[in-house]
């Protein structure tokens, strides 16, 4: 035999070696989610996720994301880290309570479709819609449906945030992605909103639709030194709205104190959601 072929030889013998230990190393994983599935089978009951028709808990999924996102090292990237692990808790969600995911594509499909097939997979049905409000009233009509739309769209008048005051109206339970980077292959910057959570609802940041008369020159500077943020505003029926962000442990009341101390005249304070923090990876 001569060399070449002998080495040949081995390298091919170690090739079966890795491509057997690949092998079992699917079939475990294989099993370990069959496993998993009996686990969640078993959670409808104790969650008792048949009556409330709701099974997502925004909390619980961002606390993994972060451990996920803490521990991941090696070749495979932490996109597909993530999205694998985002669509194996978004089916596990599905399949204890069938959900559709409704989205603002006014200012583009692409983006919202990209989003939604990262951060909830295919088995849940994408449904577009043309605006924030058409969303919200998708989903307060539904059983237990979400809405994704961006935080960030302008609007001049009659804000989208202003559909969220009414306590059993749809409310914010949380921002995508969970594990903000510059690079993110689904990056764009979403709000979830679904119907009122109850106790699953995760409070690290607060959000709230505060409706003033007037805007003061020292409305962001009052509002900033009670830790509070403006993060959007639009005319309204009298006044203005703001959408404001506060930290969940200083909460909404803080907000209606810092206004009131501004003298915007009349100040109607309602909480519409509220999220994990951001959790950035440096
Ligand atoms: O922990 C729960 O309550 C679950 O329903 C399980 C699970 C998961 O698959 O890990 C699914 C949905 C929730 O949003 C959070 C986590």
């Amino acid at each position: 035999m001569s060399a070449p072929e002998s080495i040949e030889k081995t390298d091919a013998a170690r090739l079966a070696d890795l491509r057997q230990n690949i092998d079992r190393i699917d079939a475990e994983m294989h099993g370990l989610l069959i496993e998993r599935s009996e686990i969640v089978n078993a959670l409808i009951a104790v969650k008792g996720t048949r009556s409330s028709g709701q099974a997502f808990r925004p909390g619980r999924e961002a606390d993994m994301m972060r451990r996920l996102a803490a521990r991941h090292r090696g070749i495979l990237p932490l996109d597909t880290a993530e999205n694998i692990w985002r669509i194996i808790i978004s089916t596990f969600t599905y399949v204890q309570a069938p959900f559709s995911v409704h989205a603002d594509i006014s200012a583009g499909d692409g983006p919202m479709r990209d989003s939604a097939r990262f951060h909830f997979g295919f088995t849940v049905p994408y449904v577009p819609h043309a605006g924030a409000a058409a969303v919200i009233d998708a989903v307060a009509r539904s059983q237990g449906d979400l809405g994704i739309f961006r935080p960030d769209q302008k609007t001049a008048v009659n804000p989208w945030w202003e559909a969220l005051r009414n306590p059993d109206a749809p409310k914010i339970i949380a921002r995508l992605p969970f594990i903000e980077r510059p690079d993110h292959p689904a990056g764009t910057p979403l709000y979830v909103v679904s119907k009122p959570l109850e106790d699953a609802a995760v409070r690290e940041t607060v959000l709230v639709a505060a409706r003033v008369e007037r805007w003061r020159e020292d409305t962001q500077q009052a509002l900033a030194s009670a830790g509070a943020e403006i993060t959007g505003s639009a005319g309204v029926e009298g006044g203005l709205s703001l959408l404001v962000a506060i930290d969940g442990a200083t909460g909404s009341e803080a907000v209606r104190e810092a206004l009131e101390h501004a003298r915007v005249g009349r100040v109607e304070v309602a909480e519409i959601g509220s999220h994990a923090n951001r959790f950035q990876l440096s």
